[in-house]
């Protein structure tokens, strides 16, 4: 039997969505507003899925506590009031899209896990737009 476990989070982080080895009109046609050379924010909202078997002796598929304080230390310490293109080493040479963030957010923290548990993680980026990673 498994179970899944969610723990939301939350950071807000400056992005400019561009390529570096396109022209501005390239740019502007492909990334239009987001591509602003002085950036622009988001208040992003996550929430972080383990799924996996109850723990016979604790009744937790995940200590929720450990969860937190995982996300806390391996993505709000890292993300939080960031410029993203500037100030995070993983979106130096990596457009800093929902995509790329969800997939480098879920590459930071599965290693942490146990072998059985699954991850999942859903990062908003507006109310409006969001995505999903599943490794
Ligand atoms: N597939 C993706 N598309 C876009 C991304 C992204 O990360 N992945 N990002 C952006 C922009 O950075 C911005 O976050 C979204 O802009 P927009 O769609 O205009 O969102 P708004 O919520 O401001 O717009 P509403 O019209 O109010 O919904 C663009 N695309
Ligand atoms: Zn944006």
């Amino acid at each position: 039997m498994k179970v899944k476990v969610s723990r939301a989070a939350h950071f807000n982080a400056a992005h400019r969505l561009y390529r570096p080895d396109w022209d501005e009109e390239k740019n502007n046609a492909v990334f239009g507003k987001c591509n602003n050379p002085n950036f622009h924010g988001h208040n992003y909202e996550l929430i972080v899925s383990v799924t996996g078997p109850i723990d016979k002796e604790t009744g937790m598929v995940i200590d929720l506590k450990d969860l937190k304080d995982l996300i806390r230390s391996e993505v709000e310490d890292a993300f939080d009031h960031k410029n993203l293109n500037l100030e995070v080493p993983e979106f130096a040479k990596l457009n800093p899209t929902a995509e790329n963030i969800a997939v480098i957010i879920w590459n930071k923290l599965k290693p942490h896990l146990k072998e059985e548990q699954e991850l999942e993680v859903v990062l908003y980026e507006t109310p409006r737009n969001f995505v999903t990673y599943s490794g």
